[in-house]
């Protein structure tokens, strides 16, 4: 079978260098062209040096990564994937976009928290939502994909089981949730600087953050109903990891079993959601490089709260790994292929 040949839109920032280093280690896909704007004519070995005799590939320009390519990820600041996922629809391509622009279904969602407009609505109805786990159908085959977000599919994977059951109160819900400082991105921001970031540890858009609809949007689709939640995001100083502790109410009645039953249920089958043994809590550094999502559960039977907790690296399952868990499910492959990752053990 031909290789899938892939390029790679913004392969010097973070999520695009991530998924660089992904393709190289997969088996039925082969990475033909990278770009950059910055770095144009430069070897990624340069950028990265991590990459040395593995990617000395030249960073060429956007037309040159559409032309080479079967797939094409896009792993841009949000605003400017359109044009380029239009192109890529005209030419037949598979498009995978990192960024915000095809993830919410409604536009006067998107110009509210992103500022822009729906250049190309038609467009915008082909796009289909990539959280496998929930909504694998509508992902395979297709060819615009919209990938979520680190925090929106960290907060997503802890709370579906119970919600979708009819467990938990919808009213109510709090995901407080810690993100590694490459989920800010590669370029340099005064407050990422190290003296600054070191030994600091702050929340950051208090229930104000763009991920909070988009959150929303996947929970009120799985649960039927318009849900609202109060989402708050804390920058850890560490590289890697989302770590989403969320509360809610449990349902009068519900018992412990009934909430293990539901996520075992759910989640038996999935190969990267790993649910972790009763008392243990998941851990950012245990996912660290991989696309696992662990997930951990706490009931409070003093105060009726439960408490689910899950753990991915922003870059893997958050970003990069969830993205060729997408192109595996649209091209027809196995969807684990080039994603069983092993964490380093410490
Ligand atoms: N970091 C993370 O954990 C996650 C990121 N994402 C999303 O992935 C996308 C990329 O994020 P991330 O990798 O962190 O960001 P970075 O800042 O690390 O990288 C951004 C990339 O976009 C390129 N770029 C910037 N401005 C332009 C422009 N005007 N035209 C063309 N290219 C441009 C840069 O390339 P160059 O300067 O070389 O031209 C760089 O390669 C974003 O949409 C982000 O929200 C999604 C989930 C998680
Ligand atoms: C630590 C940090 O700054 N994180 C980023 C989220 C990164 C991300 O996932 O971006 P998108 O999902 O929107 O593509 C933030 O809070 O804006």
């Amino acid at each position: 079978m031909e290789k899938i040949k892939v390029g790679v839109v913004g392969a010097t920032g973070y999520a695009g260098s991530e998924i660089c280093r992904m393709i190289l280690g997969h088996p039925q896909a082969e990475l033909k062209a990278i770009s950059s704007v910055s770095f144009e004519g430069m070897e990624l070995s340069k950028v990265y040096p991590a990459y040395y005799q593995l990617c000395d590939m030249v960073c060429g320009t956007e037309d040159e990564a559409v032309e080479k390519s079967d797939v094409i990820f896009a792993a841009l600041p949000h605003g400017l994937s359109q044009e380029l996922a239009a192109r890529c629809d005209r030419e037949g391509k598979t498009f995978i976009d990192m960024g915000a622009d095809f993830r919410l279904q409604s536009e006067d969602i998107y110009k509210e928290w992103y500022g822009g407009e729906y250049t190309d609505k038609a467009l915008h109805e082909k796009a289909v939502y990539g959280l496998p786990e929930f909504f694998r159908e509508e992902i395979k085959g297709k060819k615009l994909i919209a990938n979520p977000g680190c925090y929106t599919t960290a907060v997503p994977m802890a709370l579906v089981p119970a919600l979708k059951n009819g467990l938990i109160e919808t009213a109510g819900i709090i995901a407080d949730c810690k993100s590694g400082v490459t989920g800010a991105g590669r370029k340099p921001v005064q407050s990422n600087h190290y003296p600054e970031l070191n030994e600091s540890f702050t929340a950051y858009k208090v229930a104000n953050h763009r991920h909070t609809p988009e959150i929303e949007q996947t929970l009120s689709r799985i649960s039927g109903e318009a849900m609202k939640i109060t989402f708050v995001p804390h920058l850890l100083p560490i590289n890697r990891g989302i770590l989403a502790t969320c509360y809610a109410r449990l349902k009068p009645g519900v018992t412990e079993e009934q909430i293990w039953d539901a996520y075992r249920t759910q989640y038996e089958e999935e190969f990267f959601v790993r649910l972790l043994p009763k008392g243990q809590a998941a851990n950012v550094k245990n996912v660290h490089y991989t696309n696992f999502c662990d997930v951990s559960l706490f009931t409070d039977p003093r105060t009726g709260t439960f408490v689910a907790i899950s753990a991915i690296d922003n870059m893997g399952k958050g970003a990069a790994g969830q993205a060729v868990q997408n192109m595996n499910l649209s091209f027809g492959l196995e969807e684990t292929m080039g994603l069983k990752l092993v964490p380093p053990a410490f």
